[in-house]
């Protein structure tokens, strides 16, 4: 399919004019919820899981059968910094690994019965160093926002956004403190894991890129502080919506992509659930700015949609009792 946008306003209108939840069914799947034979409320977060997806899927008692978990990779400029601590070759490594079933996104996929997509973004030619230019030119986070909008597949029912880049926190805080607001030290954190001289100059280049460049609009903070794999997954998440396809998001890095859609035009993420908490730090205050509460908090800092492909058995567990458990008619319980 061609995305329908060519430049990064056009790309917000689309935002704007993608399509809500369907009333009638989110009030067919409430009333079906009540009627389950449980005590009411006791599948507890499940319920509200459930008629979300029945709503998005426009079917009061759907399956979840067809799950897509996409990972994007990127390079960034802003590793000449001193900002990871890993070489930047690890990306193009890493997709090595992904391809060859090696990664720990390619065991949780399969575990949760997800098909597994990997692209790879022009490794060779990594983003500009943020701290000294933009980090892409618009046809270059159009090209990235596009190759995400195409690879949803519009046959899925579920798409999880994940990633893989090296020195993508630096960038994923910096467009944090962009879109949320709030100083650098509040949205840096130790990513792979560098230590303290590391993460003062982490905090200083992202403080020093949100110095040089206009990022009053969000989709500007995109370019001119993200990634290819930002961009990537922001272009995924808006196609997914496009298509009626609920998202669980990831960590980090994903969350800031997503911040991104929610305050380029309010509501852009209601498709959307919050796959899980990660360690690094900030992710709870960019949690906050999205208005999402984790599923789980297991304490990874991994990326690759791992977090957020554990949360697909959640989402299977809550539409699976939702549309297979007996009502108390049906089962001849009696209703409290
Ligand atoms: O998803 C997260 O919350 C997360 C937190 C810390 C690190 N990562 C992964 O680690 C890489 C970025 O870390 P860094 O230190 O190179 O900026 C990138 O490949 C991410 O997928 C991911
Ligand atoms: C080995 C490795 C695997 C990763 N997967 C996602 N980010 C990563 C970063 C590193 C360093």
């Amino acid at each position: 399919m061609t995305a329908p946008f060519a430049t990064l306003d056009e790309f917000r209108r689309t935002l704007e004019d993608a399509p809500g939840p369907d009333m009638e069914t989110l009030a067919a799947a409430n009333d079906r919820n009540g009627q389950l034979t449980k005590p009411p409320g006791a599948l507890g977060r499940l319920e509200d899981l459930a008629i979300w997806y029945a709503g998005w899927r426009g079917q009061a008692q759907p399956q979840l059968t067809a799950p897509q978990v996409l990972i994007f990779a990127g390079n960034h400029g802003v590793c000449a910094q001193g900002v990871s601590a890993f070489p930047s070759e690890v990306t193009v490594q890493m997709v090595a690994n992904f391809k060859a079933g090696g990664a720990a996104i390619n065991q949780l996929s399969k575990a949760f019965g997800a098909t597994m997509n990997v692209y790879a973004l022009d490794l060779d030619m990594p983003t500009q160093d943020f701290t000294a230019a933009p980090a892409m030119s618009e046809a270059e986070v159009i090209q990235a926002l596009i190759t995400g909008w195409n690879a949803v597949d519009p046959a899925s029912d579920l798409v999880v956004t994940g990633e893989m880049g090296i020195g993508n926190t630096t960038s994923a805080a910096a467009v944090a403190a962009a879109v949320l607001g709030g100083a650098a030290e509040d949205w840096v954190g130790r990513g792979t894991g560098v230590d303290d001289a590391g993460l003062q100059r982490k905090i200083d280049v992202v403080a020093r890129g949100l110095a040089l460049h206009d990022v009053a609009d969000p989709l500007q903070a995109l370019r001119c502080l993200g990634g290819r794999e930002l961009a990537a997954m922001a272009g995924a998440i808006a196609a997914a919506r496009h298509h009626s396809i609920p998202v669980i998001l990831d960590g980090f890095i994903c969350s800031a992509a997503a911040a991104v859609l929610e305050k380029a035009h309010a509501g852009a993420l209601d498709h959307c659930v919050a796959g899980h908490l990660s360690a690094e730090g900030a992710h709870q205050r960019l949690l906050d700015g999205i208005e999402k509460a984790p599923l789980l908090s297991l304490g990874l800092r991994l990326g690759e949609g791992s977090g957020a492909a554990l949360a697909i058995g959640v989402l299977k567990g809550a539409v699976a009792c939702h549309s297979g458990m007996a009502t108390f008619a049906e089962a001849g319980v009696a209703d409290g």
